[in-house]
């Protein structure tokens, strides 16, 4: 059974009334990364390629809080600290309205026990204004049995 926004939400911190759904939370955008350099992934172990944070909107008329990214793919750090709880699995959606706008975000699997802020793939297939601090994605929690839970190397990354 997938559990109310309004559980999710007492997960996921910080949120604003306008991030509760009936059925998950928003997630906003924090930072947006360029790639610049290979990854790895062996058979043991793996690599993340060097990356840097996109700039944001440099001139002078516009928004300064604003991404302006033309079409490729970039790595979205979101704005809030999630923790799965036990008894449950969590997936992030697209907000409609970015893929509406030829934008979707790839996501993969969020484990019980997983606390920090993580990452998702944004793919741009049309230039997009992102505004920092939008809301882009949707988190769900799903009850779910497991073994353990997250002991991995991304346990508590991104939070201070
Ligand atoms: O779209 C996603 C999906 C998951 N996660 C977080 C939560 C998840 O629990 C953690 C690790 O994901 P996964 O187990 O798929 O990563 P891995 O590459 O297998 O790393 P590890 O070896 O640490 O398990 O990353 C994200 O940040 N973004």
């Amino acid at each position: 059974m997938f559990r109310s926004g309004a559980f999710v939400a007492d997960h996921v911190s910080p949120t604003t009334d306008a991030q509760i759904q009936p059925n998950g939370v928003d997630l906003t955008a924090d930072v947006v990364f360029e790639q610049l350099e290979p990854g790895r992934l062996g058979r043991d172990g793996k690599q993340i390629g060097d990356r840097v944070a996109r700039p944001l909107e440099e001139l002078e008329e516009a928004d300064p809080d604003t991404y302006y990214l033309p079409t490729g793919a970039y790595i979205v750090r979101y704005g809030e600290r999630i923790a799965i709880p036990e008894g449950h699995i969590g997936f992030v959606y697209p907000r409609s309205s970015l893929m509406r706008n030829s934008c979707m975000l790839n996501t993969a699997v969020w484990d019980a026990g997983y606390e920090g802020r993580g990452e998702g793939l944004l793919q741009v297939h049309h230039d997009i204004e992102l505004e920092r601090g939008a809301r882009i994605a949707q988190l769900v929690f799903a009850e779910a049995d497991h073994e353990g839970v997250y002991d991995g190397s991304y346990q508590g990354e991104n939070v201070e």
